[in-house]
């Protein structure tokens, strides 16, 4: 479970999220829309630590959350294997346990007991040891079986490197999945296969998109960002109801103008 408690942010004063507040539960897959420009990227990078709240706070228990990159601009100059090893936070993992593994041989205080253990319970939630084996099912699982994960992602087409952004997905091991507009760019076949993953997995989804029938098919509950100061609206339902209500809404807001506008022409 992870708590947003009014959160803000701002950048160079001017605010692009006012007073958030909602709650991440267990395997809840939760659908982010709003205008351009209305701060959904800005609220992805706070759940996952890149950004701090100006005011407010998020409060994470000890869940493992992580971003898993669509655009892989970023990424040109590494291998597959490396890339995913990287944003599945394996990499990682592994490191923290070799360090751990050294530092215990010189020193068995209470103290790096504990860290080693914590770097052990990492390293097996993350499937450190099974990760070349695992790299292959997921691989076929994107689509693309037989790409060398040793060439850097350079080297891959634009189809391809959604392929690899995907497969990113599909490795890993993460309780709150963080991500942004990840139909971009992925054919139909693409879009089923990652469907039918969120909707079989355990870890709770923050979906971030533009894509209608991708939030209906995975989602079950929608949060708006209104942009600016106007904060967020939730909703306990899924996209289709969601459509509904915040049209029922909007009518409601344009009823009452009108009859604010008839009253003030009648005095
Ligand atoms: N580093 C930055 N410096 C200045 N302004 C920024 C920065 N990052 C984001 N912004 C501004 O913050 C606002 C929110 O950006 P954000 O990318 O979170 O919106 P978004 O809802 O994800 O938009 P889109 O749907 O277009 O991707 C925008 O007005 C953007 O221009």
């Amino acid at each position: 479970m992870i708590s947003l408690n009014h959160v803000s942010y701002e950048i160079d004063g001017k605010e692009i999220l006012h007073d958030v507040s909602f709650t991440i539960n267990s395997g809840e897959k939760i659908g982010i829309v709003g205008p351009n420009g209305a701060g959904k990227t800005t609220l992805l990078k706070l759940i996952d630590g890149d950004l701090v709240p100006t005011s407010g706070e998020i409060v994470r228990t000890k869940e493992e959350i992580g971003m898993l990159p669509q655009d892989l601009r970023e990424w040109l100059d590494h291998s597959v294997y490396g890339f995913i090893e990287e944003v599945t936070r394996v990499k990682g993992a592994r490191e923290q346990f070799d360090g751990q593994y050294v530092k215990l041989e010189h020193d068995s205080s209470e103290h790096t007991l504990l860290l080693y253990a914590d770097a052990l319970e990492r390293y097996d939630k993350f499937e450190v040891v099974l990760f070349g084996a695992n790299l292959e099912k997921t691989l076929r699982r994107a689509g693309i079986a037989s790409i060398d994960v040793d060439k850097e992602i350079g080297n891959f087409s634009g189809g391809q490197r959604t392929r690899i952004a995907l497969a990113a997905v599909f490795a890993s091991h993460y309780d709150i999945v963080l991500l942004d507009e990840p139909t971009n760019n992925l054919d139909e076949k693409g879009v089923v296969v990652l469907e039918k993953f969120i909707k079989g997995s355990n870890a709770a989804f923050l979906i971030v998109s533009h894509d209608r029938r991708f939030l209906r098919n995975v989602t079950s509950r929608i949060i708006e960002i209104m942009g600016g100061d106007q904060g967020i609206r939730q909703y306990s339902l899924g996209y289709d109801e969601y459509v509904e209500a915040r049209e029922r809404a909007r009518q409601a807001t344009f009823d009452r103008y009108e009859q604010y506008e008839k009253e003030t022409a009648r005095t």
